[in-house]
């Protein structure tokens, strides 16, 4: 009835990328580099769903070697991934997840990613929460060499998500 699961990336920060997390594109001097938009936080979430699914990651079901992912955003990554746990019988019970970043400052653009993702998961904003948090300065993300994120994901039968509100 209930399946959990968490996910964790990181890519590395370069010039003349754009900056995409959650599905929003922040105004940054530098962005991630990847295959696919390198929306780093949507990636801990799709490997959050696959975990509580018992499917393996990400890379095993999007390939980086495969032209059809080269600069596919994320959000259509995520909604296959929820299909695919809707095809399980599965809803978001609730969902958490931390970008760690030492800049930009996140803060004003968190509501947006909630929207975006609370969208692409068929859920309610009130299951999804972002939050960011900086390391100090310290190791690559203090650094700016790099965003990390991670996630931690609640799935539920989709007759128990619609018994109880959350
Ligand atoms: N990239 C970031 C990092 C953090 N925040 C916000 O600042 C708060 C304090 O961060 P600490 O790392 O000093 O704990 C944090 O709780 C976030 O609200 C941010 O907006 N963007
Ligand atoms: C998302 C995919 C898509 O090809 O590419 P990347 O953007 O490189 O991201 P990563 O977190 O390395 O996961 C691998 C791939 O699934």
């Amino acid at each position: 009835m209930f399946r959990i699961g968490q996910g964790y990336d990181v890519h590395r920060l370069v010039p003349q990328r754009r900056l995409i997390l959650g599905g929003v594109e922040i105004d940054h001097e530098r962005g991630l580099l990847g295959h696919s938009d390198a929306d780093v936080l949507l990636h801990a979430i799709c490997d959050a769903i696959l975990g509580a699914l018992g499917e393996g990651d990400i890379g095993r079901h999007f390939p980086d070697t495969d032209s059809a992912y080269r600069g596919i955003s994320s959000l259509k990554l995520l909604r296959e991934v929820m299909a695919l746990a809707e095809g399980a019988g599965y809803a978001i019970g609730n969902l958490d997840a931390t970008v760690i970043a030492q800049a930009p400052k996140l803060a004003p653009h968190i509501r947006a990613m909630v929207e975006n993702i609370a969208a692409a998961c068929h859920t309610d904003v009130e299951r999804v929460n972002v939050k960011a948090t900086t390391t100090e300065e310290l190791g690559f993300a203090g650094r700016r060499e790099g965003i990390a994120a991670q996630a931690v994901v609640l799935l539920q039968k989709s007759s128990v998500t619609e018994e109880i509100p959350f």
